[in-house]
């Protein structure tokens, strides 16, 4: 029996078709999506119709789920059509929003109290509280609002009734409107952030449950936020960190408890089999890498060559990351920064080495956010497509000061959906044990001054927001 796994991340629309005994994967495919952080949803469906044909279609599965890029905002009127492009979690419009919200509601304790999350522009509700604001006719015609998972698994439906939305606990809990320590929806916060107007939102759907089916008779499981359907994929446990490096970077740990953060940058959010996943998320993942390589004019093997043959902290350079303005920490009109440059230090090896360096520096940070929170990190898991990256891999260890694990290469997010639709045939057990990935541990000897001279760096960048 086969199921499907769809991650319809920031770049592209990702199918495995999975064997359900042993998760093995049978067929895949992918297509690409338009940059950019306002994208329209008919282009991820289009996109998401030619990953399924890449994969061979969805005729032959039991059960299908999605996971997604998580916090963008699609609006739907009465009729179910869309009622304009959705705004992306990297989308930094809705900053001043954010801070609006915050002083509404009485400052960022009361929403870590309410919600476990202090708005930030990524969050679902400070856009639409950038729509009411910006674009009232809109927010009057949005008559339900959802995220990018919710929409397409209601689409693969065929309904247009927007009762038939549905949505799950892990990517509720980043809409800013939905608490993951209390399990429900807190709706005066969405009235809050569209001045008073009302959508309605998906209903929540248990994480082994289906929401509906395909016309085909496939049921269509929960569906989860990338983050959270990653984190099943991996099987992740208290204890476990994991890194993503995708578009965004996300540093996140599974945990039997919600985090507290009144600084705001451990987000309380779910995971998708029933307890917590705090979450600190960058704007800046692995396009950084692929910004430094064009402006040396490299592929990827050679930035990494480049980088493992300059020595630890660059002669000097730190590169701080905050190319599409930063998340976390929050300073969403701030730049990246090239620090320390001396007539001796640049050169290319060292440009590749602090951008490498300064990448992974801007993670460990968000790591030892996690950690503050009394969050226990026994071991790093990195995944996303910036793991290929042999410098990454290799340099990692020594910035985080402990074992790095990286799985094989593979779509964890569109496997852990996968998991999530296989679980939906058999909800009453737990999620199938399927064999875990090949992966290889990598151990380096700390490098302490490299993070130091990077958060020197990066304080003089923070003062510029
Ligand atoms: N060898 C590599 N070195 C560095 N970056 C890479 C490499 N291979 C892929 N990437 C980067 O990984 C990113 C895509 O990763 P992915 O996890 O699929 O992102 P997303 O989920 O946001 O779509 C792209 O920015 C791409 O440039
Ligand atoms: O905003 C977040 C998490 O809070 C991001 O993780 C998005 O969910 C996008 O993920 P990628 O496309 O980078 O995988």
């Amino acid at each position: 029996m086969l199921v499907a796994g769809i991650d319809s991340s920031t770049q592209s629309s990702k199918v495995v078709v999975c064997d359900v005994a042993d998760g093995r994967v049978v067929r895949s495919g992918s297509a690409p999506h338009p940059t950019g952080t306002e994208v329209h949803p008919d282009q991820w469906w289009q996109a998401l119709g030619s990953a399924i044909e890449a994969a061979g279609g969805l005729d032959d599965v039991a059960a299908v789920s999605v996971g997604a890029q998580q916090h963008g905002m699609v609006c739907l009127d009465e009729s179910g059509e869309v009622v304009r492009e959705a705004l992306l979690w990297n989308d930094t419009r809705s900053g001043p929003a954010a801070d609006e919200l915050i002083a509404d509601l009485g400052g960022p304790q009361q929403w870590v109290d309410e919600v476990g999350v202090v708005p930030v522009a990524s969050i679902t509700a400070t856009k639409l509280r950038w729509l009411a604001d910006n674009e009232p006719a809109n927010a009057d015609r949005t008559a339900a609002v959802c995220l990018p998972h919710d929409w397409l698994s209601w689409k693969l439906t065929g309904s247009t009734d927007l009762a038939d939305l549905w949505t799950d606990r892990s990517d509720a809990s980043g809409t800013g409107y939905f608490s993951a320590a209390a399990d429900e929806y807190q709706p005066r916060l969405l009235e809050l952030a569209m001045r008073g107007r009302a959508p309605m939102a998906p209903r929540i759907v248990g994480p082994a449950q289906n929401g509906g089916a395909m016309r085909s008779g496939a049921g269509i499981g929960a569906g989860a936020g990338d983050n959270a359907a990653a984190a099943l994929a991996l099987g992740a446990v208290p204890g476990d960190c994991i890194v993503s490096l995708g578009t965004s970077g996300v540093v996140s740990a599974v945990s039997d408890s919600a985090p507290t953060d009144y600084a705001g940058l451990v987000a309380g959010f779910a995971d998708a089999t029933g307890r917590q996943l705090p979450l600190v998320c960058t704007l800046n993942g692995a396009p950084v890498l692929a910004a430094v390589a064009k402006m040396l004019d490299v592929d990827f093997d050679t930035l990494s060559d480049l980088a493992l043959s300059a020595p630890a902290g660059a002669d000097g350079l730190s590169l701080v990351p905050y190319f599409e303005g930063e998340r976390s920490p929050n300073l969403p009109r701030t730049r990246g920064a090239l620090h320390g440059m001396t007539g001796r230090n640049l050169n290319s090896a060292n440009i590749a080495r602090a951008g490498v360096e300064g990448l992974l520096c801007s993670l460990q940070y968000c790591a030892d956010r996690i950690r503050d929170q009394g969050i226990e990190i026994n071991r790093i898991i990195l995944v996303g497509g910036g793991a290929r990256s042999a410098a990454i891999r290799e340099l990692a260890p020594a910035i985080f000061a402990r074992p790095v694990v990286v799985p094989e290469p593979g779509e964890y997010v569109a496997l852990g959906a996968a998991r999530q639709a296989a679980w939906s045939l058999d909800p009453t057990s737990e999620a199938p044990r399927w064999s875990a990935a090949d992966e290889r541990v990598y151990e380096a000897d700390p490098t302490p001054h490299v993070v130091e001279q990077y958060h020197e760096a990066s304080g003089l960048t923070v003062g510029r927001n």
